[in-house]
């Protein structure tokens, strides 16, 4: 048995870690450990209650603990066995933080891994550059399945970032490493912060996929959310920010925000209309118990194809935020972090 310490792990030695055909993988690992109810099978499956809320004066707190058994940490590794990773996340978010001087992030959180054998803590990792990898690959997994799959001519196709935040900033880098897209279009509230974002954005273009795309900032989300074929909203807002005569009739929509409810920055006119599919339904049950809406099932029975998508219309990847998620991407970093060390 070992007797060795915890590790900690900080924010700034994660990030070279970050490979995003790997992250993707491991939310597809995530996505379908939630959705198989067959322990038996090739599939990873998962333990994973809804989470819960501690709210205090000035915040909450969130406690996401998940187990993940079955799954491949490595998609790289052809002859990697499968590994199964017990994990906690406490994260927090406290909306007065970024008007502090200096500003603070709004969401602070840490993964604490275990030893799936003893149970005993093996890391803690900073985990709010994680929180936004991870949400991000999420969002891009449920992409390549609500959309991508369906869309026929792949060319010219338009993103839209409403939020260029930490998440809109890390879906917009997520989406430029691994999907084409001749535009992207930003908006966000407060408009330097959207500028702030395509500088960053344009240097780092020529390294990705999309040598060639055009990034605009928009002064309203009407105007943003023209023409576009994705869209991902990012934004804490209790109010709605996009209505239906904003969009195209086959556009997909990924639904990120958690502002007063999960389900804020759409209006009751695109809920009325589209297909809503989820992360886990043991979470929509508590977190999305108000929202109206078609909600057809999880992406993981779409990777397990019991689920199908809808040939046309409006699609929402409504995106929770779920322990598996951080526990298949914790790991994923715990082993590379490992792997380094070694070397
Ligand atoms: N689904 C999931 O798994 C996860 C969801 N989230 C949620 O994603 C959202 C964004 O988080 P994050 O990027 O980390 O936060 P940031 O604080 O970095 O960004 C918040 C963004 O929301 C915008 N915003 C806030 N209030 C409003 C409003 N009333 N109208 C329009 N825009 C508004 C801000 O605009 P401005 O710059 O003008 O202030 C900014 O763009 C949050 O709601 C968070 O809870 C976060 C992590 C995971
Ligand atoms: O899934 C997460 O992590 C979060 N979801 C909602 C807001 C805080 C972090």
């Amino acid at each position: 048995m070992t007797t060795e310490q915890p590790v900690f792990i900080s924010e700034n030695e994660l990030k070279q870690f970050t490979d995003w055909k790997e992250i993707l993988h491991a939310l597809e690992q995530a996505f379908l450990a939630v959705s198989n109810t067959d322990k038996s099978g090739s599939h990873p499956y998962s333990s994973q209650p809804a989470r819960t809320f501690v709210h205090t004066e000035g915040g909450v707190l969130l406690c996401m603990p998940g187990f993940v058994g079955n799954h491949i940490v490595f998609k790289s590794d052809k002859t990697s066995t499968p590994s199964s990773t017990l994990a906690c996340k406490l994260i927090t978010s406290f909306g007065d933080n970024p008007k502090r001087d200096p500003p603070l992030p709004d969401i602070n959180g840490n993964i604490f891994l275990f030893d799936n054998i003893t149970g005993k803590l093996q890391a803690t990792l900073e985990a709010n550059y994680i929180t936004g990898l991870r949400t991000a690959a999420a969002s891009i997994v449920a992409t390549e399945q609500l959309f991508f799959s369906r869309v026929v001519d792949k060319s010219n196709l338009v993103l839209g970032i409403i939020g260029t935040g930490t998440q809109g900033e890390l879906h917009a880098i997520g989406f430029l490493n691994t999907q084409k897209f001749a535009k992207i279009k930003l908006w966000n509230r407060t408009r330097s912060r959207s500028e702030r974002l395509m500088a960053k954005l344009s240097d780092l273009v020529p390294s990705t996929l999309n040598a060639e795309v055009v990034i605009s900032i928009h002064g309203s989300v009407e105007e943003c959310c023209k023409d576009c074929d994705v869209i991902v909203t990012a934004t804490s807002t209790s109010t709605p920010l996009i209505f239906r005569s904003f969009l195209k009739p086959d556009v997909h929509i990924n639904a990120i925000g958690a502002g007063r409810s999960h389900h804020a920055e759409l209006a009751q006119d695109i809920y009325d209309q589209c297909s809503v599919f989820i992360d886990y339904k043991t979470g929509a049950k508590v977190e999305l118990a108000n929202l109206k809406s078609n909600i057809v099932g999880e992406i993981g029975e779409i990777l397990l194809g019991t689920k199908s998508v809808p040939a046309n219309g409006i699609s929402v990847f409504q995106s929770i935020g779920m322990a598996t998620e951080d526990v298949t991407v914790g790991r994923l970093f715990y082993e590379k972090y490992k792997q380094a060390r070694s070397d």
